[in-house]
């Protein structure tokens, strides 16, 4: 059977996914798209033979369309997943699955309601071999009970409208979703101190800022994000247990000695560096759709644990670094699993 999905948001990452989806992965066809700038929606149409619909409420109601890809902005999430479930088709949702804790809830709520799992969140990371083989270890026991957790999440530079929640928000949320599933614990609090911030941002951004985590556990997260640094795109990601540690490889490139230098190269954006990890997301989704399964990746509940956490982070930066406890709700058992 091909899954027929249709796609909401023909910006950056959404004709990503559609050459993807297209081009990448086998027993998907990208059969509607749309987007509030109708010329783009139907320049990317006619590129894979798609049909352009004028809104997102249509393309979920399409009889065409098996399932949803919501590529959209951030605040356009909730209502066209919400619109999803009411019509009981599979979507697949980048992040952040909604912007206010609220929103989350509804999309929650509503999932349970129809009764079985519809919603994934766009959290690529779970799907990097560097991180699933981090995640193998940690469970085998083979290094203790995690102690500390140690990242950086470096980007090159960012734009003039990344503001300093973004940090956070849609940064470091990353890290939050990544570290909840590897170590199998919830995050309870965060703190976020400033450095000395670097010369090379704009004036109004607190670049680079600390983050410090708390799980249920007791492990401690210590987390750089750095979007400024120039060099290039550079994710770091070392686990210490009691009796040893597991790093995070980098990507695999080839050494260069010349000029009296051995060198690698790093690769200065997420889409390289995560390309692979996109493309099994998007397989094991499809698979999971074909067969009629729930999706196995990150659900809605962490779609709104990610919200609440980058909440309190966010909370914290804005008063001076303080400890902010984490206000999440019990998690349902409909969702499994400790985090
Ligand atoms: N997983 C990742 O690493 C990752 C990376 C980049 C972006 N994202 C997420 O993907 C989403 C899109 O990001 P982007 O960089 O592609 O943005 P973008 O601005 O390039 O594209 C978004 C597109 O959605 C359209 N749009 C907005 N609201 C709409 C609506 N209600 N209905 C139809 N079309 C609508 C816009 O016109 C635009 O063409 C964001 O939520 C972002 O956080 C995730
Ligand atoms: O939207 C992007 C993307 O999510 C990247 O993975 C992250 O490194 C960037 O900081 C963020 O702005």
């Amino acid at each position: 059977m091909t899954v027929r999905v249709g796609v909401i948001g023909t910006g950056m990452i959404g004709q990503d996914h559609i050459r993807r989806l297209t081009d990448v992965v086998t027993g998907a066809a990208v059969t509607a798209v749309t987007d509030l700038d109708a010329a783009r929606a139907a320049e990317v149409a006619a590129r894979v033979g798609a049909t352009a619909l004028p809104t997102g409420a249509d393309l979920i109601n399409s009889p065409e369309v098996d399932a949803v890809l919501v590529t959209s902005w951030g605040p356009t999430h909730a209502e066209h997943v919400l619109n999803a479930i009411a019509a009981g088709k599979p979507v697949f949702c980048e992040k952040p699955l909604a912007t206010t804790a609220e929103d989350c809830l509804r999309v929650v709520e509503a999932e349970q309601s129809h009764g079985r799992r519809l919603v994934q969140v766009g959290f690529m990371r779970r799907f990097d071999a560097g991180y699933r083989q981090m995640k193998e270890v940690v469970a085998s026991g083979s290094l203790g009970a995690p102690l500390i957790v140690h990242c950086a999440h470096r980007n090159p530079t960012v734009p003039d409208a990344y503001h300093s929640a973004m940090a956070a928000q849609d940064t470091a949320v990353h890290e939050i979703d990544v570290l909840r599933w590897l170590l199998d614990d919830e995050i309870v609090s965060a703190q976020v101190i400033t450095p000395r911030a670097t010369s090379k941002r704009f004036a109004h951004l607190k670049d680079p800022q600390i983050m410090l985590f708390e799980t249920a556990g007791g492990v401690r997260i210590d987390l750089e994000v750095f979007v400024n640094c120039q060099y290039g795109y550079d994710i770091q990601c070392e686990a210490v247990g009691e009796e040893g540690l597991v790093r995070l490889p980098d990507p695999a490139a080839v050494a260069v000695r010349t000029a009296g230098r051995h060198s690698t190269a790093v690769l200065q954006d997420w889409k390289a560096r995560f390309a692979e990890a996109f493309d099994t997301e998007f397989r094991e989704w499809v698979g999971a759709v074909a067969a009629g399964a729930e999706p196995t990746g990150p659900s809605a509940w962490d779609g709104y644990a990610a919200t609440v956490i980058t909440d309190a982070a966010v909370r914290s930066l804005q008063t001076d670094g303080t400890v902010v406890t984490v206000g999440m709700k019990p998690r349902p058992a409909f969702y499994g699993g400790t985090a």
